[in-house]
Order: C-alpha cells, then sequence, then structure tokens
C-alpha cells in the first residue's frame, strides 16, 4: 500500500506553519514557517498609516494566504512526495481572530471604500478594546439571568466574537450595515480552499457562545444589548455549523494550482489552534490536563459532564473530542511577558553577554535564573501583562512585580516572570478541582516547552503535578493534520474518527518533568503570598490597575 499524508497548517499569532505528516505514524516529513508579512497590525494601519488606539490588534487577512501559497507547496517539495498523496489537509487558528466579509465573502479590508477604517480589518484573539461591551453583556445577560452564562465561568470575554462584533455596530455602524457575516479567520481561510464558507463548532462553541442545541444567545438577548443587534445571529453569524473532522468541501482547481496541490483535496473544517493540539498528545479522554504553551497558554480538559468551573473559558459538548465536554481556560499572555522582558527592560549588558555566550537573550537568562533557587530571589508577580483571562476574566488588569530592590538582578526577574505564569496555571488548575473535574495528568505542547526546560521545571514543581511533552515541535499543526486525515475519511486511505487517527498519530516524549519536592515546599508558600495578591488586586480590593488605566487614557487623550 503507498504511503498517505496529510498536511496541518497552523495559522499563530506571528505567523503560520504547515507540516506534512505520514498517516500510518504521525512522523512529520517536513515543515516550514511563513512569517506573516504584516506582522500583528497594533500601532499604524496598513496602507493609510492611520493610528491605532490603546488594546487594538489587528492581521491582514492576505498574510494566511500567502502562508497556504507558500508552506504547503514547500512541505511537499521537502519532502519529495507526490501531492496526491496528500489525502486531507486541516487547518487551525488563533480564536476568536474574526474579520467583517461582503456578500462574495471578501474582507471589508479589500475593499478601498473601507479600507481606511480599522473596524474593517480582522481583530486578532488579542484585540482587547472592545472591554466595555464585554461589561455590558456580562452585566445585562446576568441580569436576565441567561442560561450560557455558566458555560463560560460567568463572563464572557472581550476577545470573543459576540464583544467584538458590537464593538464595530458601535464605533463604525457603516462597518457593521455593510458586513454581510463576521467570520473567523479560521472559516473564511477554509473558504478561500473550498469556495464556500462554513463555520466549524469549535470556534462557534467557545468563542461566539453556539450551543448545539440551543444555538446562538436568543433574539431578545441580542436586542436587549442594543436593538440593532436582535437579528445578528440570524444574519450575520448565519450558516452551518459543522462538528469537527468533518469535510469542510474539496480544494479547489484555482487554489490547488497555488498551493501545489491536487484539486479534490479533502478540506477539514477550521478548528481552536490550541483544541487542535489535544489529540496530538493522545489526549482523548477526561482527567488529563493540556497545555498549549505559547505566546498565551490554553489549558484544555475534557469531562464526562457539564460542570459549571469559576472562571472558564468555556465548555463545550463535543468541543474538543466527541462524546466528551471540552472545557477550555487560558492564560493571555505567557510567552508574550518574557518576550516584553526581553525586548524591552533587560540591560544592554545581558544582550551582550548572551551575543558572547552564544545564547539568544531568552536563553542566557533561563541559564542565569536555573542557578538560583526556588524563592531566592525575593520576588513575586503578577501575569497579567495583557489582563487576566482565568479565573478573573478582565483584561483591564495589568501586571505587577514585587520585591524589587537595588541588587534585584535580572535573572531573577526573569525567574520571577515564569513563576508567575505557572501560579496563573495552578490557579486554574485549582479552579478545575474546585468544580469537581479531575486533573490527574498534565501534557504540555507548544513552543515554550521546546525552548525553556526552566520554565517546565517550575511547572512541575508550582502544580506538584509531572508533565509530559509533546514529542512534536508543532502539535497544533498535527492535530490539524488529523483532523484532515479525519475529512478524508478511512476510505481514502484516512481516519474514520480522531480517536483512531490519535492511537496511531499522537506522540509524547519519554522525558517528562517531575516535581521536586523541595521546591514544591517553597513554591506552595510563594502560591499563597500570589494568592492574596491575585485576590486584593483582582477582586475588587483595590482597583488600582483599573484607576491607572484610566489615568494613562485621559493623558493619552489630553
Ligand atoms: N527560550 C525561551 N524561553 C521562554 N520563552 C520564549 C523563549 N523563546 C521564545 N519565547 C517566547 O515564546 C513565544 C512564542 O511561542 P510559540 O509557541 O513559538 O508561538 P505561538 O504562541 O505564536 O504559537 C514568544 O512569546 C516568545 O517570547
Ligand atoms: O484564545 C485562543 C484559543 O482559545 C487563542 O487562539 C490563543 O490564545 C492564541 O494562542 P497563541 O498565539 O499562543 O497560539
Amino acid at each position: 500500500m503507498t504511503q498517505k499524508y496529510a498536511i496541518g497548517v497552523d495559522f499563530g499569532t506571528e505567523s503560520g506553519r504547515a507540516v506534512l505528516v505520514r498517516l500510518s505514524d504521525g512522523t512529520e516529513a517536513a515543515e516550514h514557517v511563513t512569517p506573516y508579512r504584516h506582522h500583528v497590525i497594533d500601532e499604524r494601519l496598513p496602507e493609510t498609516g492611520l493610528k491605532l488606539e490603546h488594546d487594538w490588534a489587528l492581521q491582514h487577512p492576505r498574510d494566511y494566504i500567502e502562508v497556504l501559497e507558500r508552506s504547503v507547496p514547500a512541505v511537499v517539495r521537502a519532502s519529495g512526495i507526490d501531492p496526491a498523496e496528500v489525502i486531507g489537509l486541516g487547518i487551525d487558528f488563533t480564536a476568536c481572530t474574526m474579520l467583517p466579509v461582503d456578500k462574495a465573502g471578501r474582507p471589508l479590508c479589500f475593499d478601498p471604500a473601507f479600507q481606511a477604517n480599522p473596524h474593517s480589518w480582522v481583530k486578532l484573539w488579542k484585540h482587547h478594546a472592545a472591554q466595555a461591551e464585554a461589561d455590558r453583556i456580562n452585566e445585562i445577560a446576568a441580569a436576565r439571568g441567561e442560561r450560557f452564562l455558566a458555560r463560560y465561568g460567568g463572563k464572557l470575554s472581550s476577545e470573543w466574537m459576540l464583544a467584538k462584533a458590537w464593538q464595530i455596530l458601535n464605533e463604525a455602524p457603516d462597518i457593521y450595515d455593510a458586513a454581510d457575516q463576521f467570520v473567523e479567520a479560521a472559516d473564511w481561510t477554509v473558504a478561500q480552499m473550498t469556495g464556500v464558507i462554513v463555520r466549524n463548532s469549535c470556534s462557534a462553541g467557545y468563542k461566539a457562545a453556539w450551543h448545539r442545541q440551543e444555538g446562538y444567545p436568543s433574539r431578545e438577548f441580542l436586542g436587549a444589548l442594543d436593538p440593532r443587534l436582535a437579528d445578528m445571529a440570524a444574519t450575520k453569524l448565519r450558516g452551518d455549523v459543522l462538528p469537527l473532522g468533518t469535510k469542510a468541501g474539496e480544494l479547489t482547481p484555482d487554489m490547488a494550482a497555488r498551493m501545489g496541490l491536487a484539486a479534490g483535496t479533502a478540506i477539514a473544517v477550521g478548528n481552536v489552534d490550541a483544541h487542535a493540539a489535544v489529540p496530538a498528545v493522545g489526549v482523548v479522554t477526561p482527567g488529563r490536563l493540556v497545555m498549549t504553551m505559547g505566546t498565551s497558554v490554553c489549558h484544555m480538559l475534557l469531562g464526562a459532564e457539564e460542570k459549571p468551573i469559576e472562571g472558564l473559558c468555556g465548555v463545550v459538548e463535543d468541543g474538543i473530542v466527541p462524546g466528551y465536554y471540552g472545557y477550555e481556560a487560558g492564560q493571555a499572555a505567557v510567552g508574550d511577558i518574557f518576550a516584553w522582558y526581553v525586548d524591552e527592560a533587560v540591560p544592554a549588558y545581558v544582550a551582550e553577554a548572551a551575543r558572547d555566550e552564544g545564547l539568544n537573550v531568552h536563553e542566557w537568562l533561563e541559564k542565569r535564573a536555573s542557578g538560583l533557587k526556588a524563592g531566592e530571589s525575593g520576588l513575586l508577580a503578577l501575569d497579567w501583562w495583557n489582563g487576566n483571562r482565568s479565573v478573573l476574566a478582565d483584561a483591564n488588569l495589568t501586571g505587577t512585580i514585587l520585591g524589587l530592590t537595588l541588587l534585584t538582578k535580572p535573572q531573577e526577574v526573569y525567574r520571577a516572570l515564569l513563576e508567575a505564569t505557572a501560579f496563573g496555571t495552578r490557579k486554574i488548575i485549582e479552579a478545575f478541582l474546585r468544580g469537581g473535574l479531575a486533573v490527574d495528568e498534565l501534557y504540555a505542547c507548544g513552543g515554550l516547552p521546546q525552548k525553556n526546560r526552566l520554565l517546565m521545571q517550575i511547572y512541575a514543581d508550582v502544580t506538584n503535578r509531572e508533565i509530559k511533552v509533546a514529542a512534536s515541535k508543532q502539535t497544533t499543526a498535527l492535530g490539524a493534520a488529523m483532523f484532515g486525515a479525519v475529512a478524508a475519511g478511512a476510505a481514502k486511505g484516512g481516519y474514520d474518527g480522531i480517536v483512531d487517527a490519535a492511537a496511531a498519530m499522537a506522540r509524547v516524549r519519554e522525558e517528562t518533568f517531575r516535581p521536586i519536592p523541595a521546591n514544591v515546599a517553597v513554591y506552595d508558600k510563594l502560591y499563597a503570598e500570589y494568592m492574596l495578591l491575585h485576590d486584593y488586586f483582582g477582586r475588587g480590593a483595590n482597583d488600582v490597575m483599573k484607576r491607572l488605566k484610566a489615568i494613562k487614557e485621559e493623558a493619552g487623550s489630553r
């Protein structure tokens, strides 16, 4: 029998990566990364140069097409296979990364009439400028006793579809009116390959409050937000919502030529990046928490029942693996915090020393920070540089470092930042446990476990749990490829379900990270201090972070 392949394409925050995967055992034959030409657009709009306001984060849809046109042919070329041996392709995407499109499915930002309006562009998942709308959504939903709120830990996020769409209506009603639909970038990108827009149940469930039985929030609820929103679900979010692994369509001849694949290749419905990773580490049953660790961290857990969990991002039936409730929680910045420190705050001597030792700045800081004992820095940080996603669900919270002195060293600050993100993860695990879900094992994937061993040891010590690490460097793309193989089906050489695909294709490394008892004891003490700060700054005892933000905005507008 000839070998069959699937391609997974992971659309991240800064770049898109394709992997070509052998279906018999999940080994990766080739991978290729295409950085987004326009990066994250958070300062000025392309073309017009218009200055964006604080908390905005946009992307350029053409960058996604470039990933398909460059990375997909590159992996086929590098592996030397016949493109006809690729039977399926799946993609995963950051979410909610959404855009308004016209009747032809064209992004409004491609239309010269709308290009100068930032609301016509793709709003990236970390666009946080719709917090006012999110706050109103949560107030009104709570006052009306809307049942859907409990599935999202009591709060919908400013990162999600309803808040972002409402922000468009409030600030750019002409864009709202001109939008025939609001679509997830994942679904738009799939539509570029198949010619039809279909929505995937994962993005719709976690990010647009869609429910398999109940659909989107009701017309009455949307109308209570704003009468002009009443029809939004029926109009601008209309269309089939299909389960993960479903074939969205087949690759059109035009896109096949541009991507170097055979026309008719099965294309799976889109998926959320973090979620695609779960079956790719072999997790298809409850009790095993998967952490997708990169710019941000997403925590995914399967459960047999739907339970209310404090500050959860969402629980969706069949949202990750069919037959289970998929729970998601998360931290809005993790790698991004380390990147901030390295790019904005380390002294010049560190960069020079790192260069002299042939290391990058992260590696240099990790090496020095590894020489410190747990607790030795005397520092404690709150990991809210990009707000708090779980369990406080508040984008207006900010970061803090406590305990700085004239003797504080850069590696101590770096270690405190690593530790802060581990404390944030422990808080999430405790919320799951309190809600009655088992967390017996931890699995880590994404870029960070491959890059920073100290970080992983700290996570094991802070959570007092062994951590298994994905064997693949591109776990989310591997997961996307697995869904591509499911979309193709067993008859074509793929698989009939994600559980079968995971049994054959998922892999974790032999080596694990085990907690070191002496560190666990110190981190228990530090975590208790973290929790005091967490509740003090995060639950209303002292809203100084919000007041500072207000003063900053006032000053900025003067
Ligand atoms: N050695 C390192 N230690 C810790 N963080 C790192 C290191 N190198 C890069 N990073 C961080 O990793 C993040 C990128 O993670 P990655 O998983 O590759 O991307 P993405 O989240 O976009 O999929 C960046 O935020 C960067 O700051
Ligand atoms: O909210 C999400 C998943 O539910 C985002 O997709 C995610 O946080 C972006 O992740 P990253 O840039 O770290 O891959």
